[in-house]
C-alpha cells in the first residue's frame, strides 16, 4: 500500500496538470493537506508591497470574515510566520498552549477547541530566498512524527512556489502586453493624426502641435464653433481650412474674412452685404460673406478687431440664422459653421468692454491653442526642409541647408512664426552666392529681420512690454517683442544667471525667459564657459 504522503503528493501533482489558475491550485493543495493529511487551516502568507506586513493571500478552512478583516495578517517581525519569512527556517510549535510567544489569536480565530494543537510553518523559497510562508495547524494527538509533516509541507511549499512564479510571470507578461498595446494604440493614433494633418499641409509632430491637431480633428465633424488662438503665422488659417475639409460641409464654400484687414466702415457691408442705393457708393446689390458661406464655413480671422456695433449684428445672425443686408427689409436665411481666430486675449478684451461677453461665449465653444514656433523647435528642421524644397521647385534651383544651419534656425525666437521662417529661408536662398546655405548666411538673413516688428504677437497680459490694442483702438498698433538675436552684451547677464543657478541651464533659461535651446545656443555663440 502507498504511504499516505505519496497519495497526497500525487493528488497535488494532478492539480498542477490543470490549466493555470493560481488561486484554485493553491487552495486545492491546502484542501488536500487538510482532508488527506489532517494539516488544517492551511494558509499562504505573502509580503505586502512596501510594507512590513505578511498577508494571507490563499487559505483553506479559515473564516472569510476574519480573512477580509485581515485578522491573520502579521508583522514580518512578529510571531512564528514572521520568523520563517525572515530566516527561511522551519517554524514548529508542537503545542501552542505551551508556547507563550505564540500569537494566540491565530488559534483563537481558527476556533481551537482547547486541546493540543501544533503549528507548523515552512518557507516558500525562490532561489533559496523566502518569498512567502506556508503554515498549517495540526490538532489532537498524532503518532506521526512532525518530520513527516514537515517533509510533506516542503513539497507542498515547492509546488506553491512554482505556481506563484508562473502566475507572476503571466501577470508581468500581461501587464507588459497591455502597456505595449496601449503605446501601440497611442502611436497608431498619433500616426493617424499625422497623416490627417499632413494631408492638409500641416507639418510637424511636436506634442504641442499634435494637441492642437487632436482637438480640431475631434470636433471637425460637429458644427461647434472653434476659436483658434495663436500668434501671427502659427497656422490659424491652415487649421481653419483643415476643420472645414474634415467636416461634412467640405463640398460647400469656405469663406475667409480678416476683420483687422478691412476698415471698420467697409467691414459691415463685406460681412452682411448691401442693397443697391443702401449708402452712397452702393451702386449695386452686394452679397455679404456670411451669405456666401451658406452651407459651408465662415472663418472670421482677427475677430478681436471687430467693432462692437458689428459684434451685436453678428450675434443676431448666429442666434437667428438670418442676415439683414444693409438697406434690405428682407432677411436671408443662412446656415454656416463659424470658426474664429485671434492673436489677442479676447477674455481681456471682454473685461475691458471691447468685446461682447455673449458673443465671446457663442464663439469660444472649442478653443484651440496653436503653439508658437519657439515652443515646438523640434518641428523647425522638418518645416525648413519642406520650405526649401518648395523654393527649389519654384525657382528651379537646388538649395540645401548646411548641417550647422539648423542650430541657427532652432536657436531663433521666431516672433513671426512659420510665415517668418518661410520668408527668412527665401531671402537667405535668393541672396546666397552658393547653393549650400550655411549658418553665417542664415545669421545675415536673420539680422535684417531684427528691424522688422511683428504686430501684436504677445497677449496683453503676457508681458508689460506689449499692450495689444483693443478692437476700438484708433492708435497705431503696438508691436510684439523685438527679435531675440544674440547680442554681445547678453554674455554678462547669462553668466550671472548661470552662476546664480549653480550652472543649472534649465533654471537659468526659465529665469531669463528664453528656452533651454536658446540659452545653449547663446552659451555656445558667446563662448560662455570657454574662458
Ligand atoms: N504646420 C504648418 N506646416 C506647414 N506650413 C504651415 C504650418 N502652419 C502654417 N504654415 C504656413 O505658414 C504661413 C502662415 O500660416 P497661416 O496664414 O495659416 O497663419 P495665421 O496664424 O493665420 O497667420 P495670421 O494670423 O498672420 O493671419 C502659411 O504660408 C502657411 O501655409
Amino acid at each position: 500500500m502507498m504511504k499516505r504522503e505519496l497519495v497526497v503528493i500525487l493528488e497535488m501533482a494532478k492539480l498542477l496538470e490543470k490549466p493555470l489558475d493560481a488561486p484554485r491550485t493553491i487552495q486545492g493543495i491546502l484542501r488536500l493537506l487538510s482532508q488527506l493529511y489532517g494539516l488544517n487551516c492551511g494558509r499562504v502568507s505573502l509580503p505586502e508591497a512596501n510594507s512590513q506586513s505578511l498577508q494571507v493571500k490563499y487559505s483553506y478552512g479559515l473564516s472569510v470574515d476574519d480573512l477580509k478583516a485581515g485578522r491573520f495578517n502579521v508583522d514580518i517581525n512578529q510571531g512564528v510566520t514572521g520568523y520563517v519569512m525572515r530566516t527561511g527556517s522551519i517554524g514548529l510549535v508542537p503545542d501552542v498552549n505551551d508556547e507563550p510567544l505564540f500569537v494566540r489569536r491565530i488559534t483563537e480565530l481558527s476556533h481551537h477547541s482547547g486541546g493540543r494543537m501544533a503549528f507548523i510553518a515552512v518557507p516558500i523559497l525562490e532561489s533559496g530566498t523566502p518569498i512567502g510562508v506556508l503554515s498549517v495547524q495540526r490538532e489532537g494527538m498524532h503518532e506521526r512524527p512532525f518530520d513527516e509533516d514537515i517533509s510533506l509541507l516542503r513539497v507542498a511549499a515547492a509546488m506553491i512556489g512554482q505556481v506563484l512564479r508562473i502566475h507572476q510571470f503571466v501577470v508581468d507578461q500581461t501587464e507588459h502586453l497591455v502597456k505595449e498595446n496601449q503605446s501601440l494604440r497611442h502611436s497608431i493614433a498619433v500616426e493617424g493624426m499625422l497623416k490627417q494633418s499632413l494631408a492638409h499641409g500641416i507639418l510637424g509632430s511636436s506634442p504641442a502641435l499634435m494637441d492642437a491637431v487632436r482637438s480640431t480633428i475631434q470636433v471637425a465633424h460637429s458644427d461647434a464653433p472653434v476659436m483658434l488662438l495663436g500668434e501671427s503665422g502659427t497656422g490659424k488659417e491652415k487649421f481653419a481650412r483643415m476643420i472645414h475639409q474634415q467636416s461634412d460641409r467640405r463640398e460647400k464654400p469656405f469663406i475667409c474674412i480678416n476683420c483687422a484687414a478691412i476698415p471698420a466702415d467697409l467691414l459691415e457691408s463685406e460681412l452682411f452685404g448691401h442693397t443697391k442705393g443702401a449708402f452712397t457708393g452702393a451702386s449695386q446689390n452686394k452679397q455679404g460673406k456670411i451669405v456666401q458661406a451658406d452651407g459651408g464655413t465662415l472663418f472670421l480671422d482677427e475677430i478681436g478687431d471687430m467693432p462692437l456695433s458689428l459684434q451685436a449684428k453678428l450675434l443676431r445672425v448666429l442666434q437667428e440664422k438670418k442676415v439683414d443686408p444693409i438697406g434690405s427689409h428682407d432677411s436671408v436665411a443662412v446656415d454656416f459653421r463659424v470658426i474664429t481666430a485671434t492673436h489677442v486675449n479676447l477674455q481681456a478684451s471682454v473685461n475691458q468692454g471691447a468685446f461682447r461677453l455673449d458673443l465671446f461665449y457663442r464663439l469660444h465653444v472649442v478653443p484651440v491653442h496653436l503653439p508658437p514656433l519657439r515652443e515646438r523647435q523640434e518641428d523647425i528642421r522638418q518645416l525648413a526642409l519642406h520650405f526649401l524644397n518648395e523654393l527649389n521647385h519654384h525657382y528651379e534651383r537646388n538649395w540645401s541647408l548646411a548641417a550647422d544651419a539648423f542650430a541657427v534656425l532652432e536657436g531663433f525666437d521666431w516672433p513671426g512664426n512659420i510665415r517668418q521662417l518661410q520668408n527668412v529661408l527665401e531671402r537667405a536662398s535668393l541672396t546666397s552666392d552658393q547653393e549650400l546655405i550655411d549658418a553665417d548666411k542664415l545669421r545675415q538673413a536673420l539680422a535684417s529681420e531684427s528691424s522688422i516688428a511683428i504686430p501684436g504677437n504677445r497677449q496683453p497680459q503676457a508681458t508689460a512690454e506689449v499692450a495689444a490694442p483693443g478692437p476700438s483702438d484708433n492708435a497705431p498698433r503696438q508691436y510684439g517683442r523685438s527679435y531675440n538675436w544674440v547680442q554681445e552684451d547678453e554674455a554678462d547677464r547669462i553668466r550671472a544667471m548661470l552662476s546664480q543657478t549653480n550652472n543649472n541651464q534649465s533654471e537659468a533659461a526659465r529665469r531669463l525667459n528664453i528656452s533651454l535651446r536658446q540659452l545653449r545656443y547663446r552659451v555656445d555663440k558667446l563662448g560662455i564657459g570657454r574662458n
